[in-house]
């Protein structure tokens, strides 16, 4: 075992193999194996809040609510400006991928910037690290962690500290870290630099249908974006057995209005869709044997799996979807669901597959 000294803030574990492996006659050079058990916290930092300080009395995994919630509006302290905000993100993040694909659906790509973490979430939380492919160095601070960024923005910070974030690059202030608002404000906030006159009028959260979009929220929120990690997450029988039960209600129910119609609030694409995507997409390669929500697959669900499909197919939402740094991601990083960081292999699934979405709702 070794200890190598990577950064300032902490060091990570090798374990090097000396004896030489030998595979049809041939002889392998030694290899180093990363561990994410072993990232080591050096003591320059204050400890990293991790799941645990999410867990309730009786098991329940209960999220924190957001806590920078400003608006880019006009006349306001965050007007809207083309090259003023800056996203961070990890592609990993379910919630960061949503302002990923409302960002492109709404060409906004040359007039939004951002950066992607590294996947491995160690003791010091989301980290920049260039040598991860994707990831870049902080273009802003230059700073090693997400939450030194946090800390200088807010000095004595002592919340969570997540992606995705909307950065004001000007005022080196942070707008808001809740991705169901800084969504909407991609929505119409920045409709004046919208790359097509397509895209500038393209709304995914419609006047007329606003109730209904704020009703599937809610289940598919608590139910089934959440609903993963509340199964995931649980440190109780109890606690475990009604996420999944409710997860599988819920996906139950999808599955039967996706019968009925080609997108979860009707016929037109709007912004529950974007929210579902993030978690169907992770659903069989990860949370299905990583948090433990096995009752079904995605795949088994027709209706689902073909509207999953229909999605990754469209400009803005597979073209955004990071396989590698959402497995990586969860199965590195949870080291008290999988100590060992191994990566699941499968299962195969081909999200490029033919979808019946036309044929059975044609526009
Ligand atoms: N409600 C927030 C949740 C964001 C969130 O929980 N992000 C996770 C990544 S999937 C995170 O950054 N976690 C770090 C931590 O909890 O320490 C949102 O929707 O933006």
């Amino acid at each position: 075992m070794y200890f190598y000294k990577i950064s300032k803030h902490y060091n990570v574990k090798f374990l090097k193999t000396f004896s030489k492996l030998s595979e049809n006659g041939r002889f392998l050079e030694p290899t180093a194996t990363f561990i994410g058990v072993n990232v080591k916290r050096n003591k320059t930092m204050k400890k990293h809040q991790d799941v645990s300080s999410s867990i309730n009395k009786a098991g329940e995994f209960v999220r924190k609510e957001s806590s920078f919630r400003n608006q880019v509006e006009a006349n306001g302290e965050f007007p809207p400006e083309s090259g003023r905000y800056h996203l961070y993100v990890s592609y990993a993040c379910p919630w960061a991928h949503r302002t990923l694909i409302s960002r492109k659906l709404k060409g906004l790509e040359d007039v939004i910037s951002y950066t992607t973490v590294d996947y491995l979430m160690g003791e010091n939380g989301w980290r920049f690290n260039d040598q991860i492919p994707g990831c870049t160095k902080d273009p802003i601070f230059g700073v090693e962690y997400m939450r030194e960024i946090y800390h200088k923005v807010s000095p004595g910070y002592d919340g969570r500290i997540t992606v995705p974030v909307l950065f004001d690059k000007k005022a080196k202030k942070i707008v808001n870290n809740e991705s169901s608002e800084i969504i909407r404000m991609f929505n119409h906030g920045f409709d004046e630099f919208c790359a097509t006159e397509q895209q500038r009028q393209l709304d995914l959260y419609p006047l007329e249908k606003r109730n209904e979009i704020d009703e599937v929220n809610a289940w598919v929120y608590l139910n089934i974006n959440n609903g993963v990690y509340r199964s995931g997450f649980a440190t109780s029988q109890e606690a475990y057995d009604k996420a999944v039960q409710d997860l599988f209600a819920h996906l139950d129910k999808l599955e039967d209005l996706l019968s009925k119609q080609r997108y979860v609030t009707g016929n037109t694409l709007t912004e529950a869709d974007v929210r579902l995507y993030t978690t169907l997409v992770r659903f069989d390669p990860v949370y299905h044997g990583h948090f433990k929500c096995n009752k079904k697959r995605i795949i088994d669900y027709p209706n689902i799996w073909s509207y999953l499909r229909e999605l990754y197919q469209m400009p803005g939402f597979g073209d955004t979807t990071d396989m590698e740094h959402i497995t990586k991601h969860y199965q590195m990083s949870h080291v008290k669901i999988n100590p060992y960081g191994i990566v699941y292999i499968g299962p195969d699934l081909d999200f490029m597959a033919p979808h019946d979405r036309n044929e059975k709702f044609p526009v």
